[in-house]
């Protein structure tokens, strides 16, 4: 028996899963507690909208895990990151592989079915099946709350009060994220509209597209003949005028664009001084490393295929790469760069002896993999802390560190009066840059049209021996 007192793992998803694993590897008991399972007040056991059985870690849709390609492929290399962390969800993930090409798709039911046993058997594991309804007034001081899209009403209104007004989203708006890079600047250029400064001085804060008549009409037909993608029964979005879809904009009339987002006021193309456009869409920044801007005013339920088709009508964007598509979802998630330090403590909670982490989807990553990392990375945060060890974030190089840097810190706020932070799937374009290399190892001559799988090449590499440095400083300093 170890004298050392647990951590309180909330929620048995991909998150909490995976943290309790990283707790508990380390020597640190948990009590991790899942409501699925549990008895309600009407007898029938507790779940969610989307959760089929009381498996740990059960994967409520898809059963991909996305592209295990790590040279090219910024979520193949959050895998290998995180097997190189002992992380149990890619262990299972990988036993219970099935054919799926370049990506790691996994056998569902036998992947839930290995986290939960592996779980269940640790012994410095207790699960706890019932729903957790207060986050304070317990005797927990050391507290993970993993509890994903679908956190429990009670616990949502608990997280609410304790996080502040406006720092807890039920849905999430999302407009596309464009990289910086594959926009057309021969045809777009920067300017604020009416030169006016940002917070940071800048009067050139936007990336404008300017629009004719002819290409306006085009795109608004586009909008309204694309393909719309359903919402489930318990999902519907109660829209905000704030955050209309781009495409209910455009049913309400065929100008209402060109008045609301697309209003091509206090613009002046610089190519063409004189001649005023139609319509003008506006990019503004979303990271601190100016290598992603998102789409103002964009956010849509157009069906993910559709999205590119329509969006690169506008002049600009015909080569746009999307670093992620639009979307109107339920979605229960924090405003983590506001609330949050780097070490994904509630700070408000720091000062009370209480240290209160989020992990997985609630703190605005996006999808299974990102979600199970956030996790392992809270775990060993919590265990460091227990152990009375110093425990520094990886390196913004490595996708880890990116998507850590992405929820507390690397994320840009649009100045709009609601936060304009939106979950993210990991991708190159929250790494650093690094130059497209214009010849390969042996010397010779990179042909311009695959040096920009080069750069993702090196940014991989990069990434993983920045992360092999810093878990050999980590070890030493444990060792030591
Ligand atoms: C409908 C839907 C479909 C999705 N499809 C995909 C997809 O195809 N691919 C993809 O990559 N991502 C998908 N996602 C996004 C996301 O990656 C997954 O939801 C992922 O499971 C998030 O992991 P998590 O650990 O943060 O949350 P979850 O895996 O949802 O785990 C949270 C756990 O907390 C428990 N819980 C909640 N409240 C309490 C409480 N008060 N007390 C105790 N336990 C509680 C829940 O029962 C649940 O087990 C989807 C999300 C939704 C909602």
């Amino acid at each position: 028996m170890t004298d050392i007192s647990p951590v309180h793992v909330i929620g048995g998803g991909l998150a909490g899963s995976e943290a309790s694993w990283q707790l508990a590897n380390s020597g640190v008991p948990v009590i991790l507690h899942e409501m699925r399972g549990a008895p309600s007040n009407d007898g029938r056991a507790i779940t969610t909208d989307a959760h089929q059985t009381d498996d740990l870690a059960e994967l409520v849709c898809s059963n991909s895990f996305r592209s295990d390609e790590w040279q090219f492929n910024a979520v193949g290399l959050l895998h290998e990151e995180m097997r190189r962390m002992n992380s149990l969800i890619m262990a299972c993930a990988d036993k219970h592989q099935v054919p799926a090409g370049g990506a790691l798709a996994v056998d569902r039911e036998g992947f839930a079915q290995a986290v939960t046993q592996a779980i269940h058997t640790h012994p410095l594991i207790t699960v706890v099946r019932e729903e957790v309804v207060s986050l304070k007034n317990t005797d927990w001081d050391s507290i993970i709350c993993a509890t994903g899209p679908l956190t429990s009403q009670s616990l949502s209104d608990v997280i609410l009060e304790l996080s502040g007004e406006g720092h807890l989203s039920f849905f999430d708006a999302i407009a596309p994220i464009v990289h910086t890079e594959s926009i057309n600047m021969d045809i777009a250029w920067r300017q604020s509209r009416y030169d006016k400064e940002g917070p940071g001085g800048d009067a050139a804060a936007y990336i404008n597209c300017p629009m004719t008549k002819a290409e306006y009409e085009a795109f608004i037909d586009a909008l309204l003949d694309g393909p719309k993608a359903d919402f489930k029964d318990w999902e519907h979005v109660p829209y905000f005028d704030g955050c209309l879809p781009i495409e209910v904009m455009a049913e309400r009339g065929r100008e209402t664009l060109r008045h609301g987002p697309l209003k091509p006021v206090g613009l002046t193309n610089p190519r063409d001084p004189l001649v005023k456009a139609h319509a003008i869409v506006q990019l503004r920044q979303d990271n601190a490393l100016g290598t992603l801007y998102n789409m103002v005013g964009f956010q849509t339920k157009l069906k993910h295929g559709a999205q590119a088709d329509v969006f690169r009508l506008i002049p600009g964007l015909q080569n746009a790469q999307f670093a992620r598509l639009g979307g109107l979802h339920r979605n229960t998630f924090i405003q983590s760069p506001k609330i949050l330090d780097r070490k994904l403590r509630l700070k408000s909670l720091n000062n009370e002896g209480i240290s209160l982490r989020f992990a997985g989807q609630i703190t605005g990553v996006e999808g299974y993999v990102e979600s199970s990392a956030i996790g392992l990375l809270a775990g060993r945060f919590a265990a460091a802390d227990r152990l009375g060890r110093d425990m520094m974030a990886p390196p913004e190089t490595t996708a880890m560190g990116a998507l850590i840097n992405h929820i507390t810190g690397g994320h840009l706020e649009g100045g709009a009066s609601q936060s304009t932070f939106q979950p993210m799937n990991i991708n190159y374009g929250l790494l650093p840059p690094l130059e497209a290399p214009k010849v390969d190892e042996n010397g010779q001559k990179i042909p311009l049209k695959e040096r920009g799988r080069a750069k993702k090449r090196l940014m991989s590499l990069r990434a993983l021996n920045d992360l092999n440095s810093w878990l050999d400083e980590s070890f030493k300093k444990v060792a030591g």
